[in-house]
């Protein structure tokens, strides 16, 4: 009798099976083959039997009960191998498959529905499920057959090849001092880490939240240029990039590069901006003092024979197209050996230093003075003849001359001036200027020699 019963209890199991397996082969794949019904169900039952071994199939009644669940779908969802239905020991189903019910519902299959089961511990299941209506005895619908298929793999191993990614993105972004924000354009809120927050020099109760908030961190002077930058935002995939001095809190301020790019949603929508902030103060400082060094003595500070000629091959030009004059004063300092040998060599270079002072104190912005070699100085006068070129080399001789350097007393200088000329080039200036020095050092020192006077 008993065995009389389990047959059919197998029987209305396996017809159960074959419902669940055709309404969901109808919903995603179309109808089953026609054919007749007996002949249908024997061959399909051994099938059946091997397919629902490894298969994860399950049917849910309308209160959300398991009616049915092959022995791989009850490892996925974590049920109890041993209950059955039939022992009136229907297992419960994880709540976060209750919500298939709404299939029985609404009539309408759903396919590739991802989900996360709990399944004790740890431990979850992520699922891909297909879910299709299945009619009942009478045709109305009250139960939803599950076919599952399990992602837990691929989602673990995607997850921790980014978990790795995001590590060695931290890495590099730590290594490389940079910050990283994240604005959520929808909500206008910004996330920043940890670092950006130590670039602004921010308190966790300054933390900025809106595209206002930011800009408020911002020299006043740079937001013009931000708005103009922000107003039209990055197409999809494109990179923006731009420089910035803020203002922290403690008064200082930094030089800042931020580079930014912009995350659609699946329309194409903007939804965010992901980019990163590079604080560049000392890169920018480094950068001028290299430029600086680069065109200066270290002496005199004043400019290096290099800049000063780069300046004379540019004044040249400009007098070869436009004919505007210009003129050379080239100056040494009179027995200046005796300097070095009274008072010693650094001396010697704090009267260098002082003289540049003071003769930078009576030239224009347009004049440039170099240091043309040892204590020899060259000075290019903008738009001035060689008459004008004697005014000022004179005013220059004055002001050295009444200059008291300390523990020296007065140096003088002799100065020799030549002035562009037609046809002549700039190496032939130079050699006029030097020979109208020379002649000055030749006519008793401490005055200035006018190259078209020698
Ligand atoms: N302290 C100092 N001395 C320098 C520097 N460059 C050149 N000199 C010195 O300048 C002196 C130039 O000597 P001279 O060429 O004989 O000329 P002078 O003694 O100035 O005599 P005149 O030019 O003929 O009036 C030398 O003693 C050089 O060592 C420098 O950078 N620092």
């Amino acid at each position: 009798m008993a065995s009389e019963e389990s047959r059919a209890d197998k029987e209305s199991s396996n017809q159960l099976i074959r419902r669940a397996l055709e309404e969901l082969d109808r919903a995603f794949t179309g109808p089953p083959v026609a054919e007749p019904e007996d002949q249908q169900l024997r061959l399909a039952l051994p099938a059946l039997v091997l397919a629902t071994e490894v298969a994860a199939i399950a049917v849910l009644d309308g209160q959300g009960g398991i009616v049915f669940a092959s022995p791989q779908a009850r490892k996925l969802l974590g049920l109890d191998q041993t209950a059955t239905p039939e022992d009136g020991h229907a297992p419960a189903p994880p709540a976060e498959i209750l919500a298939f019910r709404l299939v029985a519902i609404t009539g309408t299959p759903l396919s590739d529905a991802r989900c996360e089961i709990a399944v004790g511990g740890e431990e979850r299941h992520v699922l891909s499920i297909n879910a299709a209506p299945l009619p009942g005895d009478g045709g109305d619908t009250a139960l939803v057959a599950l076919a599952m298929t399990d992602l837990t793999e691929q989602y673990d191993y995607y997850e921790r090849a980014l978990r790795e990614s995001e590590q060695r993105l931290k890495l590099a972004t730590e290594a490389a001092g940079l910050g990283v924000w994240e604005y959520d354009a929808i909500t206008d809120t910004y996330h920043w880490d940890e670092r950006m927050m130590a670039i602004y020099g921010l308190e966790e109760s300054q933390r900025p939240v809106t595209y206002r908030d930011w800009v408020a961190l911002l020299d006043p002077e740079h937001h013009d240029r931000l708005e103009a930058l922000t107003r039209r935002e990055p197409t999809y995939g494109e990179r923006r990039e731009v420089e910035f001095r803020i203002q922290r809190p403690d008064g200082r301020t930094r030089d800042i590069r931020a580079v930014w790019q912009r995350i659609d949603d699946e329309h194409g929508r903007i939804q965010r901006l992901v980019g990163i902030n590079e604080d560049i103060t000392e890169q920018r400082e480094l950068h001028s003092e290299l430029e600086y060094r680069a065109a200066h003595d270290p002496l005199t500070d004043l400019f290096n024979r290099a800049k000063i000629q780069q300046l004379l091959r540019a004044a040249q030009a400009a007098y070869i197209r436009h004919h505007t004059p210009f003129a050379v004063l080239l100056f040494d300092v009179d027995h200046f050996k005796q300097v070095n040998d009274r008072f010693g060599h650094a001396t010697g270079d704090a009267v260098l230093w002082l003289m540049a002072r003071r003769i930078e104190s009576v030239l224009r912005e347009t004049d440039h003075m170099g240091r043309w070699g040892g204590e020899e100085f060259l000075i290019l006068a903008s738009q001035t003849d060689e008459a004008g070129a004697e005014v000022l080399a004179e005013r220059i001789r004055h002001q050295v001359e009444t200059t008291a350097f300390e523990g020296v007393g007065t140096v003088t200088i002799s100065l020799g001036v030549a002035a562009a000329e037609p046809g002549t080039s700039l190496e032939s200036l130079e050699q006029r200027a030097d020979r109208a020095l020379y002649a000055a050092k030749h006519r008793g020192r401490n005055r200035t020699v006018r190259y078209s006077q020698l």
